[in-house]
């Protein structure tokens, strides 16, 4: 069942059109991702989703409820954490939690988010103080200090360190599977690779692919390579006569081996036959990278 419901979305500012009939529907208990480079228009078509911007044109519907109109009973089941919320310097993680705790009806206990959170050594540590991992997971609890029906996350592994972001996602899986439906606002591939159920590529405000990660990668790019050193010289021909093979290239004493389908089996099968052995073998595909490159014309750090 979809809980969110975005129907030929646009708005402008000036006469800059920042989202340009965006379409999609985000089903529960997923992680949707919406993923494309700075300026796409992915704030601002959350923001509409999250109430806080007015559409110039189309529909946003949340748990059956307008964002605008129903603004009141959507805070108490929508968490959303915004790209570089700040909060006062002297204000402790207990008490920021505490605050926001307030604004619920029904909130999480602040003491046990807090421990999810890794935060628990922290409690007493004013924001100033806090490192930019733990501020990130900070805001990720007063995103969830409401047990939110849904949660949106805009950038939020932004300026963190490698370690950090991997701490996040684990962090994120887990919200997941708590039943939360979370939106993933991002530009970091890895990232939506790992975590989103389905992914809306946004280029110039408008969604130019929507698909699970392995789909948009399947879709623009198929081709796989096997990449090896044989250790005695070896006949291209005994691998242009596959059906799965479309090319064979040598590159210094390596050959690459492109093709689609059952490739890596194919190719490991004629070598074995032939009894050729080989080092270095790689089996490369392509990435969400390459399928971002491919439907944008460019990469999303362009
Ligand atoms: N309040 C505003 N007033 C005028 N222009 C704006 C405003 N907010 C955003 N824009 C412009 O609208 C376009 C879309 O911005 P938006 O923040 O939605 O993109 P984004 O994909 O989230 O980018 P980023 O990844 O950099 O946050 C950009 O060109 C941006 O400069």
């Amino acid at each position: 069942m979809p809980v969110i419901e975005v129907t030929n979305l646009h708005k402008r500012y000036g006469d800059l059109v920042a989202v340009d009939d965006v379409t999609f529907t985000v089903e529960g208990g997923e992680i949707f991702g919406i993923l494309g480079p700075n300026g796409a228009g992915k704030t601002t078509t959350v923001e509409c989703v999250a109430g806080l911007r007015v559409p110039d044109g189309g529909g946003v519907s949340v748990l059956g409820l307008d964002p605008r109109r129903d603004a009141a009973p959507l805070r108490e089941r929508v968490g959303v954490q915004l790209q570089e919320s700040q909060l006062p310097d002297r204000l402790r993680v207990g008490e920021a939690l505490d605050l926001y705790a307030s604004f619920y009806r029904d909130p999480a206990d602040p003491g046990e988010l807090i421990d999810r959170l890794g935060l628990g050594a922290k409690r007493g540590t004013p924001y100033k103080k806090l490192s930019g991992g733990q501020k990130q997971r900070l805001s990720i609890a007063l995103a969830l200090v409401g047990n939110p029906e849904i949660a949106i996350l805009d950038e939020l592994t932004t300026g963190l360190d490698p370690q950090a972001r991997r701490d996040t996602w684990g962090l994120i899986e887990q919200v997941r599977d708590s039943g939360v439906t979370i939106i993933l606002v991002t530009h970091f591939m890895e990232e939506a690779e790992r975590l989103c159920d389905r992914i809306a590529v946004i280029d110039r405000g408008r969604v130019v692919a929507l698909d699970s990660p392995a789909g948009l990668v399947s879709r623009v790019a198929p081709e796989q390579r096997v990449r090896f050193r044989p250790s005695a010289p070896v006949d291209d021909q005994l691998f242009t006569d596959l059906p799965e093979v479309t090319a064979v290239q040598r590159t210094g004493g390596h050959l690459v081996v492109t093709g689609t389908g059952e490739l890596l089996h194919a190719v490991t099968s004629v070598l074995a036959r032939n009894q050729i052995v080989v080092a270095d073998l790689r089996l490369e595909q392509s990435t969400l990278d390459d399928a971002f490159v491919e439907l944008t014309g460019h990469r999303t750090t362009d």
